[in-house]
């Protein structure tokens, strides 16, 4: 009987203690599980629909994807969209933070639009299937001489089937504040088949996402499409240009709409 009291007073410093962080894995532990069960649901609409793997997939799986931002308590700003208004196929580089991004690309991703991804990605069980069933084409990271000509066969089936690839240029996740220098793929990419590319930057998740102080609270995410980079006539000699500038107007906007982020509640770190 005299424990009984002790009951809130060991529930007050367990909560306390656990809030922020329970409320960190709760969601991600959450967030994974969600994608997994409408990845599970996607699956058999993707096959009935298209018969297997297909770009036209992505119709659905971003239209399955769009409502979970208000399950996490994230808020998209989009702006630019006159700029994703070009025709036929182009490249579509992004900032990576998180695994959160795929919410982000799903708010504005354009028709017939598939990613490049780790090819390990496709291990992810019901996500990974549904991810082999959206066109996702997958590389080795760590064999650069593979990744090259699958990027090559990629460009010509971009132009053959009127395809749209989003690449992560980082090439992995980066949340350090800043971005990480590019890598040349998507570059060579969008010269080989002389195509547009359209920069996106994501704001920091800095103010509502920190994964090593384990905080995930709600926020709002700038989006910002910028005005398309024109490849036409360049050539492997200028692909190193090409990625500087795009790393500048990247690194400019990103640096923009993360200084003017909304904040949800308590100070910024950076
Ligand atoms: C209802 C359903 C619910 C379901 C829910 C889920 C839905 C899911 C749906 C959707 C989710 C999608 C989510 C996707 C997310 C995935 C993200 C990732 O996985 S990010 C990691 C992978 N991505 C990259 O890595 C790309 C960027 N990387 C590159 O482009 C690299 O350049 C790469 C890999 C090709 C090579 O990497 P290097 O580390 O060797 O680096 P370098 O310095 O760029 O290249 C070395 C030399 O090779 C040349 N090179 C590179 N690419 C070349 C090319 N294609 N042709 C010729 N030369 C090339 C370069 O110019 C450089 O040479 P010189 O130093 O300039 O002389
Ligand atoms: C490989 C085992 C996988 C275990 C299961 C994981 C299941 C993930 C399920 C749901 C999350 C939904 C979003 C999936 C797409 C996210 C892709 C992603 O962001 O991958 C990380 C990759 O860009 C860079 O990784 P690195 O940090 O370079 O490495």
């Amino acid at each position: 009987m005299d424990v009984l009291w002790m009951v809130p007073l060991l529930l007050i410093p367990l909560l306390m203690w656990t809030s922020g962080a329970f409320v960190f894995y709760f969601k991600k532990f959450f967030y994974v599980a969600w994608m997994m069960c409408l990845a599970l649901l996607a699956i058999p609409l993707c096959i009935l629909k298209s018969g297997g793997r297909d770009v036209e997939n992505m119709r659905l799986i971003r239209s399955l994807v769009r409502h979970v931002k208000y399950l996490l308590g994230l808020r998209f700003e989009v702006s630019g969209w006159e700029h994703l208004q070009t025709e036929g196929p182009y490249v579509i580089i992004s900032n990576h933070q998180s695994s959160l991004d795929v919410l982000g690309l799903m708010e504005i991703l354009p028709d017939r639009c598939t990613m490049i991804a780790k090819k390990e990605l496709i291990y992810a069980g019901t996500v990974g299937l549904i991810c082999w069933l959206g066109g996702i084409v997958f590389i080795n990271r760590k064999k650069t001489s593979d990744a090259k000509s699958v990027m090559a066969d990629a460009a010509e089936t971009m132009l053959k089937d009127q395809i749209r690839l989003w690449v992560f240029p980082e090439g992995t996740r980066n949340q350090n504040g800043d971005l990480l220098p590019f890598k040349k793929g998507a570059f060579h990419l969008a010269v080989q088949a002389q195509v547009p590319i359209i920069p996106v930057v994501f704001s920091s998740y800095r103010s509502f996402y920190l994964r090593k102080e384990k905080q995930f609270k709600s926020g709002t995410i700038r989006l910002k499409i910028l005005p398309k980079i024109e490849t036409k006539g360049l050539t492997s000699d200028d692909v190193s240009d090409l990625c500087d500038k795009s790393f500048n107007v990247m690194h400019s906007a990103f640096l923009e709409t993360s200084s003017s982020v909304p904040q949800s509640n308590g100070p910024v770190s950076h």
